[in-house]
């Protein structure tokens, strides 16, 4: 479960406070594939970075009560200075991973990077970085992913072996994504969640979901 207590999100600006959510109670469920749904600005990868931990509110506060990965292929997440194979290895100690060698090991070759992954992260291009992040997410076990559009992942054969991996890892976990894509949001998901005017709407249907979205 994530919990959402009460949360408000704001970014100031010259022109006053930019809420994305204003005084949000809801409670996410463990074992439910959920879409989050809503129009550009809306709010819907801040929502996804609070879910992880990845930003804070402003106000109230956000509880996981199971393992909650961050976005997935996010790309900003990493310390620059330091190469792939110290972000890993700081990864795995934040997961309380002790030995850390067959992690590490496996990122290398799952990111496919070569020896880049010996060089600071800086240093990669965008399309690096989005296969070294998925690699580390892959690394681990959570109970709820977290995923902006995965297709933005490397090219055509990379992007079908993180689909295939993922694919593997939803067999004992279950997954919030935000999509523009209608027919992937019906595909992956159960329930819905819409966010407009700073708040969110929560459907069990997720054909509920996009029906409303659509007819706004
Ligand atoms: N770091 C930031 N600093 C200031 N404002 C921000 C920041 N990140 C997002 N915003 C603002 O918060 C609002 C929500 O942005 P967000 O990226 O979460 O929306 P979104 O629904 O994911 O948009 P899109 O569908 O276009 O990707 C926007 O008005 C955006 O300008």
């Amino acid at each position: 479960m994530i919990i959402l207590d009460n949360v408000s999100k704001y970014y100031p600006t010259k022109f006053g406070r930019n809420y994305v959510l204003r005084d949000v109670n809801v409670t996410l469920p463990r074992d439910r594939n959920i879409g989050i749904l809503g129009a550009n600005g809306a709010g819907k990868s801040t929502l996804l970075r609070l879910l992880g931990g990845m930003d804070m509110p402003s106000r109230g506060k956000v509880t996981r009560q199971c393992r909650v990965s961050w976005p997935l292929a996010l790309n900003g997440g990493f310390q620059g200075s330091m190469t792939g194979r110290e972000n890993t290895r700081f990864v795995c100690r934040i997961h309380g991973v002790r030995d850390t060698q067959a992690i590490e090991e496996w990122v290398k070759e799952f990111s496919e990077i070569g020896q880049h992954f010996e060089l600071p992260i800086k240093a990669y291009s965008s399309g690096m970085k989005s296969k070294f992040s998925f690699a580390v997410s892959m690394a681990f076990d959570f109970d709820i992913y977290l995923t902006d559009e995965i297709t933005s992942v490397g090219d055509a054969r990379f992007k079908q072996k993180c689909i295939d991996t993922f694919t593997q890892k939803r067999e004992t976990a279950s997954l919030i994504m935000v999509s523009h894509d209608m027919k992937n949001l019906r595909q992956q998901c159960d329930m819905g969640i819409l966010l407009r005017n700073s708040k969110l709407e929560i459907f069990e249907n997720i054909d509920d979901a996009i029906r409303i979205y659509q007819s706004l």
